[in-house]
């Protein structure tokens, strides 16, 4: 059979080819039974409405209901459970209460049937197509410089002097207070490589560190240090930014935005708290629900062509002819050699 006639049938009904498994791909984070699925089933469609050429894995505790699990799978996500990592007991007061769970992000490290990942936490959206970042170079941990502004790190020495590594020169770090802190990433994105032996120094690092305010996010930052590469804002605008240097924000060339500050969750939002009645936030919110609501963005699932034909033994012409009447594609089927 004339092969421009299956691929009009794949093109036309979104067939796939049984190709090999993706080796790179999105991955996020849920945990819990609560509305955060919101957040990622938004993120799902992001990522569609982008057109990214990459799937999203979903990293789910085991306390994520199955009503949910169904939920992402129905949107085209790939669900992975995985066991919580819990820090060492400590008296640790965590800049929020729950940050206790986001150690077991960790446990993304041992998706090594993928050579390189790009996490974003649930509470993300991507607005533009950000695939080329699967290529920049292996050997590296990619992230945006997070802000020391908010009253979330009131307990650090750089917010206590009003220093911020976005805008180094406002308040020079004082000599008496040795180095200028290292340059410390938000770990909501983040570029990198899953492999089992970082994941096993990774766990054995958070067994052996006294948890912080940040929890797995100063970990990271320590743990990666060395290679850590700083990427543009663009890639994650931790809204503080807007109102804490909005001379660092170009906001119409922000590809993903991180609803991260207090009362920006879209899925809670109520516009009542500090900063949440400004324009900007309020369009953020927006376009994130514009595409949470947009139905034409939900998972279609592909019919795969390869297994139909082979499962059914229905000749091809058959087949297409079937689908020609049904108006799926133009098929003409040719005279017959008989
Ligand atoms: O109840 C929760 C809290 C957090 N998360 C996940 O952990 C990430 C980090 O938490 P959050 O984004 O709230 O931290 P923030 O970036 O606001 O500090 C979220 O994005 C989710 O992916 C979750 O699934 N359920
Ligand atoms: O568990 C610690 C969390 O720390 C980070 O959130 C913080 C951080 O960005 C601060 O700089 C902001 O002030 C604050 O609002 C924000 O919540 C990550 O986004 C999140 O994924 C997670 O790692
Ligand atoms: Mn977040």
């Amino acid at each position: 059979m004339a092969p421009n006639i299956v691929s009009a049938a794949t093109k036309n009904l979104g067939f796939t080819k049984q190709g090999s498994l993706p080796s790179k791909a999105f991955v996020t984070f849920l945990a819990g039974n609560g509305d955060y699925v919101k957040g990622v089933v938004g993120l799902a469609k992001g990522l569609r409405k982008v057109k990214s050429s990459y799937p999203l894995v979903v990293a789910i505790l085991p306390d994520v209901p199955e009503e949910h699990r169904r939920i992402l799978e129905t949107q085209g996500c790939i669900v992975h459970e995985i066991e919580p990592v819990y820090p060492p007991a400590n008296q640790t007061q965590f800049a929020m209460a729950y940050y206790v769970i986001n150690y077991s992000k960790l446990r993304i490290w041992e998706f090594v049937e993928y050579s390189k990942m790009i996490y974003l936490d649930g509470d993300i959206q991507v607005f533009e197509n950000i695939d080329h970042l699967f290529d920049l170079p292996d050997g590296h941990f990619y992230a945006v410089m997070d802000c020391f502004c908010e009253k979330t790190w009131s307990h650090t020495p750089q917010y206590k002097i009003g220093y911020c590594q976005q805008c180094p020169n406002k308040v020079n770090w004082p000599a008496e207070m040795g180095q200028p802190p290292a340059l410390y990433f938000n770990a909501g994105m983040f570029v990198f490589e899953p492999s089992l032996s970082t994941y096993d120094d990774l766990l054995n690092a958070c067994k052996s560190t006294p948890p912080t305010p940040f929890a797995e996010q100063d970990l990271l930052n320590v743990f990666f240090k060395d290679i850590y590469k700083p990427i543009p804002l663009v890639y994650n605008l931790v809204l503080a930014m807007l109102w804490r240097h909005p001379e660092n924000v170009h906001l119409e060339k922000v590809k993903v935005v991180h609803y991260c500050a207090a009362g920006s969750k879209p899925w809670r939002f109520t516009g009542k708290e500090e900063n949440m009645d400004r324009e900007d936030i309020k369009m953020l919110v927006k376009n994130w629900w514009d595409i949470y609501n947009d139905e034409s963005l939900d998972y279609k699932k592909p019919v795969d062509i390869g297994s139909t034909l082979e499962r059914v033994d229905t000749p091809v012409p058959t087949l297409l002819a079937a689908l020609s009447e049904a108006g799926v594609v133009n098929y003409v089927s040719a005279p017959s050699a008989a």
